[in-house]
């Protein structure tokens, strides 16, 4: 048996832009997804995944049975929702050259699901880490991550970045631009603060929709480009520890987001409240539709503008975790 964690993350900059090739810069935070896995002696793949609920259930699925007994829903929607945990038991029968590898595969996470804290890079970066090593096969934390892109770009029907799964693998802040990932090394105190809606968005959708508008408009495309100068001029703030520019810049990416309907009445009353409180800029974070903003703020006052907030749920504090996966059991 295998336990292996990996962290989920905020955007400081350009998600969604990230997807047509312009920079990101995702930093992984300090709440995991811990995934354990057990080879069977059978091929099947049962998983148990207490968080992961379908209309109130609580998802227990068998890809040898075709009845789900646990669960009253379509097995389709069961099987779309353990798709990430399928992609990563896929990659491990092949990293291993074991096709008929099957898994026992139980997730505990401290990632709400979908709310754009990249709770499913986190689920696959740290399912293919465990699953291979429980083959015997240790990959570097780069060679999960490329395999963990693989299953991220398939289950968002093929438009996905490398930014959520590399951050996620690798830990700490990290740029990506196209297949270029690397970390960055001088990174100033960022002191995030997180609102959560309670809500989630289909990164999937959201996504495909922010294409249709790219074709069709040219301001969209260009918008989308914006974003992008928007993280050149961020990496710089960056490399000057300069925090006040940071949040201008976060504030910016905010508006641009909204500009491509990625944004929400929740999700927008959240970064008010943040702005308003003083902080020193606030975004949506991920994919958007619902979920998470990200604010910089030292002080405790956006926080508690948060918790007055209708709309929000739940506010917490983030530290930049410079760890990524990581073995917990072996
Ligand atoms: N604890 C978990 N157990 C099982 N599956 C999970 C878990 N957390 C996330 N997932 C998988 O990830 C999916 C959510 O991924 P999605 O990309 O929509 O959101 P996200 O990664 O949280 O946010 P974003 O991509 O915007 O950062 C869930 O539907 C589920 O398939
Ligand atoms: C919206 C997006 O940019 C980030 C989701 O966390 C999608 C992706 O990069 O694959
Ligand atoms: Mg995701």
């Amino acid at each position: 048996m295998v336990v292996s964690s990996a962290p989920g993350k905020v955007y400081l900059f350009g998600e969604h832009a990230v997807v047509y090739g312009e920079p990101a810069v995702p930093c992984a935070i300090e709440r995991r997804a811990t995934v354990e896995v057990e080879e069977r002696d059978d091929d099947a793949l049962r998983v148990h995944a207490a968080d992961l609920t379908l209309d109130g259930y609580t998802v227990e699925y068998d890809s040898n049975s075709d009845a789900h007994p646990d669960v009253d829903v379509a097995p389709s929607l069961i099987e779309a929702g353990v798709g990430y945990l399928n992609g990563a038991a896929e990659q491990a029968r092949d990293a291993a050259d074991r096709p008929n590898a099957g898994f026992e595969i139980t997730v505990e996470s401290s990632i709400p699901l979908g709310a754009g804290l990249g709770s499913s890079a986190a689920v696959v970066v740290a399912g293919i880490d465990a699953a291979t090593r429980e083959l015997g096969v240790d990959l570097t934390a780069r060679e999960v991550a490329q395999r963990a892109y693989e299953v991220e770009y398939e289950v968002q029907d093929g438009q996905a970045s490398r930014a959520d799964t590399f951050c996620s693998a690798v830990g700490g802040a990290v740029r990506v631009e196209g297949d270029d990932c690397r970390a960055i090394t001088e990174v100033p105190n960022l002191p995030f603060v997180i609102g959560y809606d309670g809500g989630e968005g289909d990164t999937g959708e959201l996504v495909a929709g922010v294409r249709s508008l790219r074709e069709e408009y040219e301001f969209a495309a260009t918008t989308v480009e914006t974003i992008g100068d928007i993280v050149r001029e961020g990496e710089q703030a960056i490399r000057e520890g300069d925090i006040e520019e940071l949040g201008r810049l976060m504030d910016f990416n905010h508006g641009l987001l909204e500009a491509l309907g990625v944004s929400s009445r929740s999700l927008d009353e959240m970064v008010w409240a943040a702005r308003e409180s003083n902080a020193y800029g606030a975004k949506l974070t991920g994919a958007g539709g619902g979920g998470c903003i990200v604010a910089l703020d030292d002080t405790e006052e956006a926080e508690t503008a948060l918790k007055y907030t209708p709309g929000c749920e739940q506010t917490f504090r983030a530290e930049l975790d410079t760890e990524g996966v990581r073995v917990e059991e072996a």
